[in-house]
């Protein structure tokens, strides 16, 4: 019989769904160490926030198939070292955004009316009502950053308590926001106009210190922060001086950089600060839904059957996974490489199924060229299972076409994404030993392997115009791995495709379009 090891508090509803087909040991609060010696033994992990699941825990848990995370954020388990393992993580991304909303909500109101501080001096036997004088949210502006899930339910109830409704993600269309009753606004406008800002984003290399020294002090000296998402997105000791400065008016915070939190300052600033210990997801409802969620895609992946929520792996049938694997690949890569030359928000995606791959199975292809397309704004929280459901939400109109007769390549791919900044194009197919290629950007013939940072520039095809790109890369010590030209006639518009050893620096591209010929140039990380 499987073995499957609970390491963190999760409802029995869960525990039940896993008994079913395995042998369920519920051991919380294991140190790392205690955890590496003993996870050898089991088939699948199932954690809320409490477990880190570091790549030596991974690597020690030699018979894993699966890692459960009863929750949404997977930003503590090493997904690329389980995907290398080839280990499924799973998550449970809707099970507790009513909870998490909620919470937040809870948070804005006790801030405005310091009601645990007020609780608190009741409780020490004294009846204080002059200092805890509280504002009204009605009428009041609330930012909202980030409207997912969780950021759209906020939304919901924030309107039906009178609040005006700003909100900023760039990843969201208008007529989306619209409908939630937002208006969609830049992040400076929102930290200028908000009276609360409410915080539901991933933690990214983008969403990381968020809010800092320079943000805080284009806040309104009232504002209020509420942070339900994730530590590390506020920097906390530019909250903590804002807040003893009078820079802004308060904050609550249900997460923190390090958790749990240990010495800080954020403890001693009195009413104008609420602190939660992570209970975003601490509801009786929330957590049998992600106990439920989590638990039945163990117990399937423990049958053999796929998981619906894998964060990692697609969850289709193996016979055709397997088939399919390079080309998801393929289209993941190109539908990610397209949505960074559309820059913007994309309104629509075209994808061509062409050659071998015009057959109705290669349905999972545009999923994966949605999950590629959507990477940059949601990371590993897109799977082939949310991928369409995110696209859709976003505004995104899917537009899939095949033709059996391209016979360039066996099978080709070519997405076209039109956005708020205009439309490319890309095409791929996969060469020799399986190998992915591009096979023309914005209608032009080239042939080259992606690489994990890349320059694209659209030029006039004229003599010296390669010298002067490489002198200038090499001015700011841009090192290139290969380049190639791509053009259609002589002397007429080319597209140029430069392999590059590190990310372009700041301010570099904008050098790259005064060179006399190029009309545009545009950086991908892949
Ligand atoms: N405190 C707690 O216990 C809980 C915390 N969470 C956290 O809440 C956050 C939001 O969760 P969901 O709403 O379910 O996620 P979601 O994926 O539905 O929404 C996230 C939104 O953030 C947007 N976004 C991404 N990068 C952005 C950027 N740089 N600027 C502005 N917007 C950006 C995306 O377009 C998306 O619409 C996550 O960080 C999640 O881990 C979730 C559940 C419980
Ligand atoms: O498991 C928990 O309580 C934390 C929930 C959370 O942060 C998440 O689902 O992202």
């Amino acid at each position: 019989m499987s073995k499957v090891l609970v390491s963190d508090p999760i409802d029995q509803a869960g525990i039940d769904i896993l008994s079913q087909v395995a042998t369920v040991d519920v051991k919380t609060g294991l140190k790392p160490a205690e955890l590496i010696e003993i996870i050898g033994e089991y088939d699948a992990l199932m954690i809320r926030s409490g477990t880190r699941v570091t790549q030596e825990i991974i690597e020690a848990g030699t018979q894993l198939k699966i890692i459960g995370r009863a929750g949404v954020g997977v930003d503590n388990v090493d997904v690329p070292a389980a995907t290398r393992r080839g280990i499924v993580v799973v998550n449970s991304p809707e099970g507790n955004t009513i909870a998490a909303a909620e919470h937040a909500l809870a948070m804005m109101l006790s801030l405005s009316r310091h009601i645990p501080d007020a609780n608190a001096s009741v409780k020490r036997g004294e009846w204080d009502r002059k200092t805890f004088v509280g504002a009204e949210v009605y009428k009041k502006t609330l930012g909202i950053v980030g409207l997912g899930k969780i950021g759209s339910h906020v939304a919901a109830v924030a309107k039906a308590m009178g609040m005006k409704l700003l909100a900023y993600d760039p990843f969201i269309s208008t007529e989306r926001a619209e409908q939630i009753g937002c208006q969609l606004v830049d992040l400076d406008l929102l930290f200028q106009q908000a009276d609360y800002i409410t915080l539901h984003i991933p933690k990214t290399p983008e969403t990381t210190n968020l809010i800092n020294a320079k943000t805080l002090a284009k806040m309104k000296p009232t504002a209020r922060i509420i942070n339900c998402a994730r530590g590390g997105i506020i920097d906390e000791s530019a909250l903590a001086t804002a807040i003893k400065e009078g820079k802004i008016g308060g904050a609550a915070l249900d997460v923190f950089d390090s958790e749990p939190l240990g010495e800080s300052e954020l403890r001693s600033l009195g009413k104008d600060i609420i602190l939660t210990p992570h209970l975003g997801a601490s509801t009786t409802e929330a957590q049998v839904n992600v106990a439920i969620d989590v638990a039945e895609q163990i117990r399937d992946v423990i049958l053999g059957l796929p998981a619906r929520s894998a964060v990692n792996i697609p969850g289709l049938g193996p016979d055709i996974l397997e088939e399919l694997k390079p080309y998801m690949q393929l289209a993941e890569t190109l539908g990610n490489l397209v949505g960074q030359l559309a820059g913007g928000r994309v309104e629509t995606l075209t994808v061509k199924l062409q050659g071998e791959l015009a057959t109705n199975k290669s349905q999972p292809l545009v999923v994966a060229a949605l999950k590629g397309l959507l990477y940059q704004a949601l990371r590993e929280r897109v799977n082939y299972v949310n991928a369409s459901i995110e696209a859709k939400e976003r505004g995104i109109r899917v537009i899939e076409t095949r033709d059996a007769s391209a016979r360039d390549y066996a099978g080709s791919l070519h997405l076209e994404a039109t956005g708020t900044l205009g439309t490319h194009s890309v095409t791929g197919a996969l060469l020799g030993d399986k190998e992915i290629h591009l096979t023309d950007v914005d209608g032009f013939p080239i042939n080259v392997p992606p690489s994990k940072y890349m320059l694209f520039t659209l030029h006039r095809d004229m003599p010296g115009i390669i010298g002067k790109l490489g002198s200038l890369l090499g001015s700011f010590n841009v090192n290139i791995a290969s380049m190639q030209v791509g053009r259609k006639i002589v002397r007429g518009d080319a597209v140029m495709a430069l392999s590059i050893d590190d990310p372009l620096p700041d301010g570099i591209l904008d050098e790259i379009t005064k060179v006399p010929g190029i009309r545009d140039a545009y950086t991908v990380t892949l």
